[in-house]
């Protein structure tokens, strides 16, 4: 079994209880009225989607002891476009909560970052304040794929479309998806090799679709390699989690877009 494939496996458990326990509008967390999309393709600098990482599979512990009201206000008051909430528990240690303490002290856009498979887990992540949720291209059938990012764009939601090679980008393309974000990371490996959004960028128009640059982020030159490919974004976890200094990692990692 993959790591993907094991995360999913507790992920359709996770849904049987909330479709048990959880009605639409629950959660009654703070909605702002703001789009990742039209933010990101306005700006001049790189934009950085700041990631909410507790722990992860490849990494295990990174920062368990974070308060996300906190780290929020920090990563917004540093320069962030947007903040990424972890919120899969039984593989990041985040909660739904974390994310929804976010969206109380920031007014940039939030993406809620977990495996959806389901319409419910879209309910909750509109109902606890997200303005974007991630669908991961390898997590599921063409079919589902459409079916739920068409029920979260219908809520109003943006949604960064997940892709590894080809195949999965061709179905983003497909599907008409408007912000495609390209995971460096293997997640067969946990290698990281940002050549996969060089090679991908060739294929996507970034003059009208948002390419995010996701994972293993660490320098300016990672950032330069990302931004000459096309990508108007990068998702950065890891380093925003361990940074000692926001102020100076937000500076090397939001480099000019232009030539
Ligand atoms: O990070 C992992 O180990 C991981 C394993 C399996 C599925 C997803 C995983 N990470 C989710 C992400 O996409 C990253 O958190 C995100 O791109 C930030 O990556 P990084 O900056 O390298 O922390």
């Amino acid at each position: 079994m993959t790591i993907l494939e094991k995360i999913l496996a507790e992920k359709a458990k996770e849904v049987v209880e909330l479709k048990e326990n959880y009605r639409p509008g629950q959660i009654k967390g703070k909605r702002v009225d703001v789009s990742l999309y039209e933010t990101f393709m306005k700006a001049e600098k790189m934009n950085v989607i700041a990631e909410m990482k507790r722990a992860s599979p490849s990494k295990g512990l990174i920062n368990d002891g974070v308060d996300p009201a906190i780290q929020g206000r920090n990563y917004a008051a540093c320069g962030a476009g947007a903040i990424s909430v972890l919120t899969d528990s039984p593989f990041f240690q985040g909660t739904i909560e974390d994310m929804q303490q976010v969206r109380e002290v920031v007014d940039i856009p939030v993406l809620n970052k977990d495996f959806i498979i389901y319409e419910i887990q879209i309910d909750r992540a509109y109902d606890a304040g997200a303005n974007v949720i991630l669908l991961i291209a390898a997590a599921l059938p063409e079919q589902r794929l459409a079916e739920l990012y068409h029920y979260a764009s219908d809520k109003g939601l943006e949604i960064l479309f997940e892709v590894h090679n080809e195949d999965e980008l061709a179905v983003a393309k497909r599907i008409g998806a408007q912000i495609i974000g390209v995971n460096n990371r293997d997640l067969k490996t946990f290698e990281v090799d940002l050549a996969t959004t060089e090679r991908l960028a060739e294929k996507i128009d970034t003059s009208n679709i948002l390419l995010i640059s996701e994972s293993g982020m660490k320098k300016a030159a990672d950032v330069e390699r990302v931004k000459n490919a096309g990508a108007r974004g990068i998702l950065v976890g890891e380093t925003m989690m361990r940074s000692a200094n926001l102020q100076e990692t937000f500076a090397n990692l939001r480099i000019p877009l232009g030539e």
